[in-house]
């Protein structure tokens, strides 16, 4: 078996990284001056928070960067306490061929409060031989004293191009056959998640051959737009039964859940009355039903019997 493409294509270096240029610069002015502050990176999933804060560490440190590397999970199974042994014992050590130690700490935000205050502490303890990377989805969830010890950098999500274009290029070194609208749709729906889009393709290439737009709907279990479109417009037009149907054939056949098909309905209507196919009156009752039944469904009840009532909702217009 393989293994997963979002290894095997993790850049190795800062000139790798994809997207986030103004904090790779940054990042390289520390590598020139061979020293850093404590860092803290804020930001969504699979956008190179851990990636960057790897090649930094190997290119600041040098050749023995992985002696002097430490990484560790905050929100770790095993209990903040053993994380602080850990971050104690590494500390302790003097660095082995390298000015100083980092301790990269993913998911900080996941820490209680009190856990936070005594990682400031050993902060403070440790200046001298080692320096915090501290990563985190939301700074706001970050106590005050450990934000302002920190050089703070916030990740963006990456852009639908910037996704695309890596795609392309895995595709190409593993010389994938691909529509190209394909890699537009994984982008889309990847919402700027490199390492989501980046696994949608291997599964999509373990597949199929050749990698089609119905290749990434059937992988992520989203229901093609233009399926939910018809059924909508089939509802509309006072066909319930036809209706009904396409939405079984859907769910069953294409495997999407309750809360999704919600969502693509959603999106569905919201583009036909962008479009003036619906008018504002009536999307605005369409959005008040659809928010009724998202809620209906994400409380547990049967999200086969709640889709058809919603359904039913759009025939009598
Ligand atoms: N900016 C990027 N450039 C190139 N590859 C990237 C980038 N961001 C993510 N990837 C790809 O996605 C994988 C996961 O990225 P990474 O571990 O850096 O995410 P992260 O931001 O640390 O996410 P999390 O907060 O979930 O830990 C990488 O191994 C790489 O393949």
């Amino acid at each position: 078996m393989e293994g997963p493409w979002v290894e095997k294509y993790r850049p190795r270096t800062l000139d790798e990284i994809v997207g986030q240029g103004h904090i790779i610069s940054r990042l390289k002015r520390y590598v020139e001056q061979k020293s850093m502050p404590n860092l803290m990176f804020t930001g969504p999933a699979g956008v190179g928070k851990t990636t960057a804060a790897l090649a930094l560490a190997k290119e600041i440190l040098g050749e023995n960067w992985r002696q002097n590397f430490l990484e560790l999970n905050a929100s770790d199974a095993r209990g903040i306490d053993t994380v602080r042994t850990n971050i104690k014992n590494f500390c302790r050590l003097k660095p082995i061929g390298a000015p100083f130690r980092i301790i990269f700490l993913d998911e900080v935000d996941n820490m209680t409060r009190d856990a936070q205050h005594a990682l400031r502490r050993e902060m403070e303890m440790y200046t001298k031989t080692a320096a915090f990377i501290l990563s985190c989805n939301y700074s706001s969830r970050i106590i005050e004293p450990l934000q302002s010890r920190c050089a703070i950098f916030r990740f963006l999500p990456l852009k639908g191009h910037q996704i695309k274009e890596r795609l392309e290029y895995i595709a190409e070194k593993e010389e994938l056959d691909y529509e190209p609208t394909a890699l537009d749709i994984i982008a889309y729906l990847s919402e700027g998640d490199l390492r989501k889009a980046i696994n949608i393709l291997q599964a999509a290439a373990s597949l199929q051959e050749k990698i089609t737009e119905d290749t990434i709907y059937e992988v992520v279990s989203r229901a093609r737009p233009k399926d939910v479109r018809r059924m909508i417009k089939t509802a509309l037009k006072g066909d319930f039964m036809d209706a009904r149907n396409l939405l079984r054939e859907i769910m069953i056949l294409q495997g999407v859940s309750g809360e999704d098909m919600v969502d693509q309905i959603y999106q569905e209507v919201s583009r036909l009355a962008m479009e003036g196919v619906l008018e504002a009156e009536t999307y605005i009752k369409f959005i008040d039903s659809i928010g009724e039944y998202d809620f209906r469904i994400r409380e547990g009840a049967n999200p086969r019997i709640q889709l058809e009532a919603l359904l039913a909702t759009f025939l009598s217009e």
